[in-house]
Order: C-alpha cells, then sequence, then structure tokens
C-alpha cells in the first residue's frame, strides 16, 4: 500500500490474479452443462427444452437483478458483493450437482445465475478499484480472458476428467461445484485484502444517482450496441455453452471428447486474442469497424457448420475471431460512448436485455430441437435451430454495420459524451 492510502501496484496486481482465478472458477460453472447434455438425456431422459432451460434459468432472474445488482455493487462496494456472490454461486453449483431431479437442478442453476450476473459486475468493478485509466483495459481483458480459460476447461473436461465422464452426469457437476469453491476461496481473499486497503484509504465519492431519464438520452449508436449485445451474446452464449457440443455429435458424427475439444478452441482462442485485440484497436483508435467485422463472422461461422461434411474447423475459426474481437471491442465502445457518468446505467439496461435474450435463445432452441425430434439419428432435426441461430447474428451484424455508418469517419460519432451534463439531449 503507498503512502496516500492508493494500493501498491503489487497488491493491485494480486487482486487482478485473486479475481481472475474467482472468475475462472465461475466461467467453468456456467459452461459445465453443455459438455454433459447428451449423458443427461441418455441417462435421465432430459428433452433438449430441459437442457436449454438449465441455462435459460441462469438469465431469467437477471432480467431484472442485474440492475439491482448494480446498485448493490455501488453500495455495499465490489469486495463484499464478490465475495457474497460468490458464495451464492457455489451454493447453486453444489444444487445443481446433488439434486436428484430436473427441479432441484434447475433451482441450482437458478442460484447460480442470481449470484453469478452481479458476481461479474462486481469483479469488474473490483479491477476499476485498483487500476488507473492507463492500465484498467488491459486489466479487464486479463481479468476475461483468464475467466475464458474456464469456458475452455468446462469443453475439455470430457478428456481431462474422463473418468469422471465414464461414470456418469453426476461427478462432472461435482468437479464444476468444486470449481465454484475455488472461485469462492479466491473471492474471501481478495475480500480479506481489501478490508486491510479500505481501512486505511481515504473514503471513496459518492456513486452517481440512477437516473431512468438518461436512457432516453442515449445516442442513436449505443441502441445499435445494445441491439448487437443482445443479438451476439444470446447466439454465440445459447449454441457455443449449450448445445454445439451434442450438435457436433449428432451432425458431424463426433465423439463427446472431440466435440467437447472442439468447442474448447473457440474459448482458447479468446484466451490470447482478447487481451490483444483490446490492445489493437486502442493503438489503432478504431472500434466501430473492428465490431462489424467481428460480428459478421458469426453467421458465417454457423452457415459453414450446416454442412455435414464441411471441416468444422474453419467454423470454429471463425466463432473463435468472432468471439475473441467482439468482446474486447463492445466494453471499451461501451465505455467511450456513454462516458464514465452512464456507464453504469447503460451497462445494466444492456444486460437486461441480454439476459432476457440469451434465456430466450435456449428455450427457443431447445424447443425447436424437441419439435423437430432432432437427435444422432435424425440430424436434420437441428436445421430449425441454425436457421434461427444464423437469422439471429445476421440482424446483430447489420446492427453492427449500421453503428459503424453512424459512427462516420474515425468513429468521431463515438466520442465520449462525459463532458455533458447527465441530462443533455445526445
Ligand atoms: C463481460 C461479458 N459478460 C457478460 O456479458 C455477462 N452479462 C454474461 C456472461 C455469461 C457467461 N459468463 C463477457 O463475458 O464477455
Amino acid at each position: 500500500m503507498n503512502t496516500d492510502g492508493t494500493p501498491s501496484r503489487a497488491m493491485a496486481w494480486l487482486v487482478c490474479a485473486l479475481i481472475a482465478a474467482a472468475l475462472y472458477g465461475n466461467f467453468y460453472v456456467y459452461d459445465s452443462i453443455g459438455p454433459v447434455a447428451d449423458l443427461l438425456q441418455q441417462q435421465r431422459g432430459f428433452a433438449d427444452t430441459q437442457i436449454g432451460l438449465l441455462n435459460a434459468i441462469y438469465s431469467l432472474p437477471n432480467i431484472v437483478l442485474i440492475l439491482v445488482g448494480g446498485v448493490l455493487v455501488d453500495r455495499f462496494g465490489a469486495a463484499r458483493m464478490t465475495m457474497i456472490t460468490a458464495a451464492i454461486c457455489f451454493a447453486g453449483a453444489l444444487l445443481t450437482a446433488l439434486s436428484p431431479n430436473f427441479a432441484g437442478m434447475a433451482a441450482g442453476r437458478l442460484l447460480f445465475g442470481i449470484g453469478a450476473e452481479t458476481f461479474n459486475i462486481a469483479t469488474l468493478a473490483a479491477i476499476a478499484d485498483y487500476f488507473g485509466a492507463g492500465t484498467l483495459a488491459f486489466a479487464m481483458g486479463l481479468g476475461l480472458s483468464i475467466g475464458r480459460l474456464g469456458s475452455y476447461s468446462a469443453d475439455m473436461s470430457p478428456n481431462w476428467f474422463a473418468t469422471a465422464y465414464a461414470s456418469g452426469w453426476q461427478q462432472p457437476l461435482l468437479i464444476a461445484a468444486a470449481f465454484g469453491a475455488t472461485s469462492l476461496a479466491a473471492s474471501l481473499v481478495y475480500g480479506l485484502i481489501d478490508r486491510r486497503r479500505t481501512a486505511s484509504a481515504p473514503p471513496k465519492p459518492v456513486a452517481e444517482k440512477f437516473v431512468f431519464r438518461d436512457l432516453l438520452h442515449f445516442r442513436k449508436a449505443y441502441w445499435y450496441l445494445l441491439a448487437l449485445c443482445v443479438l451476439w451474446y444470446s447466439v454465440i452464449l445459447a449454441f457455443r455453452s449449450t448445445f454445439s457440443i451434442k450438435y457436433f455429435q449428432h451432425v458431424h458424427g463426433l465423439d463427446l471428447g472431440t466435440a467437447g475439444e472442439m468447442n474448447s478452441y473457440v474459448f482458447l482462442a479468446a484466451v490470447f486474442a482478447t487481451p490483444a485485440f483490446g490492445w489493437l484497436c486502442d493503438r489503432v483508435g478504431r472500434y466501430a469497424p473492428f465490431l462489424a467485422f467481428g460480428a459478421l463472422l458469426l453467421p458465417l461461422a454457423l452457415w459453414t457448420m450446416t454442412w455435414p461434411h464441411a471441416n468444422l474447423w474453419i467454423g470454429t475459426a471463425l466463432i473463435g475471431v468472432s468471439f475473441s474481437l467482439v468482446p474486447a471491442v463492445m466494453w471499451p465502445l461501451t465505455s467511450r460512448l456513454l462516458g464514465p457518468t452512464r456507464f453504469g446505467t447503460g451497462i445494466g439496461l444492456m444486460w437486461v436485455a441480454q439476459n432476457a435474450g440469451i434465456a430466450g435463445a435456449n428455450l427457443v432452441a431447445g424447443w425447436l430441437n424437441d419439435r423437430a425430434g432432432a437427435s444422432a439419428q435424425n440430424p436434420a432435426g437441428y436445421d430449425a435451430m441454425m436457421l434461427f441461430f444464423g437469422g439471429a447474428s445476421v440482424i446483430g451484424a447489420v446492427c453492427a454495420l449500421l453503428l459503424w455508418f453512424s459512427a462516420g469517419r474515425r468513429d468521431q460519432e463515438l466520442a465520449p459524451t462525459s463532458h455533458r451534463p447527465a441530462n443533455a439531449p445526445a
């Protein structure tokens, strides 16, 4: 700790490492359903609608709760909320793994979702507490990329924990709960460090008042960004985190281990490419064209995957670039577009709509598969789901192009608005 009460560099990077470890465990739990989807169907007779619901139910409470969660983080501080929400997430992961029936598992995923999205905000706020403008984006990118490593590990788990998978659906979910426990442990250590710092630090400035009327003054570019956020995340999360492994097994004839490995490369690419793309955009000083490029790759990738004999590597590589590029640009662009005084309100609204989209996409995709009887014996039954994902991703890409066109040359329309009073017309 420095003499003026600000954290030392060593302390800041230690906190960043702990937050990254906490995100790793949290993202592992989030992505633990996809690899057991086929086992849940075979051993417990779950329909695709039920499997979709296990991930949709994560998002459903957050259609409302995420706004409350943001306010709680401001009110009680990032450290306290990180610890509380990590504990809720662990309880949810444990309940999911130990439940004897679908209702109990769904309750576990609901509990996990209630904790996890507010946990995501709290961890971003935690990094913001410890890093200044010069290193903040890089530190956030690093935290996010270690989180992606958790998603990668979940997809690789059928290979890494083959014995657990051979024993059935439950042991893999208990392993996920163990990662939830490490996330909680990292959060608690961070909380202890933060308590020592805040005891001697000057009081934090009071958070800005949350004014709903401000939303009316966000510029057109913000609404394009919001629409892209909803559509792109809905498709990428409902496909990559819920149905893609099963899709690769049933349509492309891959075994579980190979399908999980194929899916995992998307996350592995993001580990390295997300901070790299963020650094590149900062250097070039352009955001909108990169975002449009990343958004366009998603429908292209899905289209290549619909060909049963096409090389899956092509689609995987395209989704990998999209999955690295879009988040790397979207969050810095959101902060640039809104400025610091309206960032919390803006991101809260984006995540409300995003969670509604993710829940809806999981439910619709599961329902479409069940209706068409999608299975290894009937791979064409997945066509409706792919058409749905493809259509949504095309509309998302159109929004990204509109954002780019509305940004004008050199993104001048996307300049920060923080110099304006919060209620000035946009
Ligand atoms: C930073 C961003 N997170 C989100 O958008 C969350 N609202 C949803 C994340 C769900 C999976 N962990 C991201 O992960 O890119």
